[in-house]
């Protein structure tokens, strides 16, 4: 079971559908990516690592860092305030669309996964400064990967910071209704260094397994966050990970899972093992397109999904 031949087979008739999709490029540097690329690590508790493709590659984290951010947040002010702020319903739109924020009373993003709810996370990363707000998000996502060398990609991070007019209008929205309060400029700053946070598909792998062993680092024993923050996080990974697609995703692979607009995506199977993957051609809802097929592959070959 899971031997690295299988899944590069797996990797090959997945790339096929990377002519079927498109790299991001409303984010200018995402753009320069190779929409062929793919590349996969599964990371099980006891060390081994299986991969395929080219796992030398890094992925910034983009959307896959909405959940590190909620784990931490949750538990620098607790369930009951970061809920104040941001809801737990699934939308059904698009991950940056600011059309519920007017519909629902009173006015908070439906959950921490899309755009407007992230935005909201992001701004209760605690600290004194920016810096110190990002250096503490970072020194968590390295703890979770147990990987001191990551770090973010400058590039990535300016190229959205000079292009997320979308995002600025959702931080507005949220300033004028009182879910945020800091200068926008300083958010966006925070936020997009936050999404340029870069790793392999081994790490985002690794940190999978985490999440897969209910918080706990399995090779150091240590709790890395509360059972009830890691359960809160899956929770959102089932009901809102891939966005608009989360509902057909649950039927057809049934893993809790987060991606990026980058082409990565984070997996824990629960008790079992972490996923990695990193494939920048996307559908049309911002996921993977080759990642999808992949894990779908994976899932229904080994059986994997929790329903
Ligand atoms: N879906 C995503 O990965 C979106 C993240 C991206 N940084 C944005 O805010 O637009």
């Amino acid at each position: 079971m899971y031997t690295k031949a299988e899944l590069e087979q797996f990797v090959e008739q997945a790339k096929q559908y990377a002519r079927y999709g498109k790299v991001a490029d409303y984010i200018p540097a995402l753009g320069k990516a190779d929409p062929n690329d793919l590349s996969i690590a599964i990371y099980l508790p006891d060390g081994n690592v299986i991969d395929a493709g080219d796992t030398t590659h890094k992925v910034t984290l983009q959307s896959i860092s909405k959940i590190i951010a909620l784990a931490l947040v949750l538990m620098d002010r607790g369930e009951q305030e970061v809920f104040r702020k941001v809801g737990m319903e699934p939308t059904g739109d698009p991950f940056n669309s600011i059309a519920k924020l007017e519909e629902v009373q009173p006015a908070k993003p439906l959950n921490p996964m899309i755009n407007a709810g992230a935005l909201a996370v992001t701004h209760m990363i605690a600290g004194a400064s920016v810096a110190e707000r990002f250096e503490r998000l970072l020194q968590f996502v390295r703890k979770l990967a147990g990987n001191p060398t990551i770090t973010y990609s400058q590039e990535v991070a300016q190229s959205e910071f000079e292009t997320a007019f979308l995002n600025r209008s959702l931080c507005y929205f949220l300033k004028q209704h009182g879910i945020i309060n800091e200068d926008v400029e300083e958010l966006m700053d925070l936020y997009t260094k936050q999404c340029a946070i870069e790793m392999t598909c081994i790490d985002l792998a690794r940190i999978g397994l985490v999440f897969a062993m209910d918080g706990c680092d399995p090779f150091t024993d240590e709790q890395m966050m509360p059972l009830d923050v890691a359960r809160i996080c899956k929770t959102f990974m089932v009901t809102c990970g891939v966005y608009n697609a989360s509902g057909e995703f649950a039927i057809k692979i049934g893993i809790p899972a987060k991606s990026g607009v980058s082409g990565g995506i984070l997996a824990a199977v629960p008790g079992r093992f972490g996923i990695g993957i990193f494939g920048p051609a996307l559908d049309d809802k911002g996921n993977s397109i080759t990642g999808m097929k992949l894990l779908e592959l994976i899932s229904k070959t080994y059986s994997l999904s929790i329903f």
